[in-house]
């Protein structure tokens, strides 16, 4: 489905935090969304996730207003996975990820054999499924991350958003997840620090100041220039001699 920001402008006392942007995301894109800290990622990622209206300016799905739309509707189209999510106490892991599953039951419609398998999927495609009956609170910061994605997946949305999802993991949970997510057949925002990771994404956007100051592929977004300027870092730019794919060195800061 394909995702669109018009015109969001975004103020908390005063401080304007989003300042006029306008984004459209292609259905099955997988678009980054990087910039430095406090540059707006996650209030976007909370307004495109239908959890904060704008001053002004909507959200689009597949051209329809998301204001017109019931939450519970939203909910069975978009799954975030926040920064700092919040704490599932007293619950264990199966519960937790068994939560994405609510906007999908109802009296007509209660918990199927199909439920326990999209759950019990998530939960391998995250590597969590050996701790599936640990209480959420005795996890690590990496394991609770890996659980909220799986109930992100479990809610089988049209579009994903994952605000830093890679945060708190290992390089080798890292690597899946990125993976899974590039392999997933869903709209995907992705917020990320990792510069070189962005390099994988079909399209990014840099945010800075709560403007939206460039977007498209990669390679022509992420310049020497545009690193000094937007990150304040000197980088150079490698070949891979394994796959000739560009990677980056950050040399110092300025
Ligand atoms: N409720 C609030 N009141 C005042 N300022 C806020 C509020 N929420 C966010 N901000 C400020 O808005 C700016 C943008 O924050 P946001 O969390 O969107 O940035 P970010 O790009 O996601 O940063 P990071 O990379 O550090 O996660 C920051 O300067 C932050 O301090």
């Amino acid at each position: 489905m394909r995702l669109a920001a018009e015109h969001i402008d975004w103020s908390v006392h005063g401080h304007q935090l989003l300042d006029d942007v306008s984004l459209t995301i292609e259905p099955g894109e997988t678009f980054g969304l990087i910039g430095p800290n406090g540059s707006g990622k996650t209030t976007l990622m909370r307004v495109l996730a239908g959890l904060r209206k704008p001053r002004s300016g909507r959200v689009l799905v597949d051209d329809a207003s998301m204001y017109a739309m019931h939450q519970r509707d939203i909910a069975r189209i978009i799954a975030f996975v926040e920064q700092q999510a919040e704490t599932l106490d007293r619950i264990v892991v199966r519960e937790a990820v068994a939560l994405g599953r609510t906007p999908f039951l109802s009296a007509l419609q209660p918990w199927s054999e199909q439920d326990d398998a999209i759950v019990a999927q998530a939960l391998a495609n995250v590597g969590m499924t050996h701790l599936a009956d640990r209480f959420w609170h005795t996890l690590s910061g990496g394991e609770r991350q890996r659980v909220h994605i799986a109930r992100a997946l479990a809610q089988q949305p049209r579009i994903l958003l994952l605000d830093e999802p890679t945060n708190h993991l290992d390089i080798r949970h890292q690597l899946s997840i990125l993976s899974l997510v590039r392999q997933l057949s869903v709209t995907v925002v992705i917020a990320l620090h990792d510069l070189n990771q962005a390099l994988d994404c079909d399209r990014i956007g840099v945010m800075d100041g709560g403007r939206l100051v460039d977007v498209g592929p990669p390679s022509q977004v992420l310049t020497a220039a545009r690193l000094r300027h937007t990150f304040g870092v000197h980088a150079d730019f490698l070949d891979d001699p394994v796959d000739h794919r560009r990677i980056m060195r950050f040399r110092s800061a300025l």
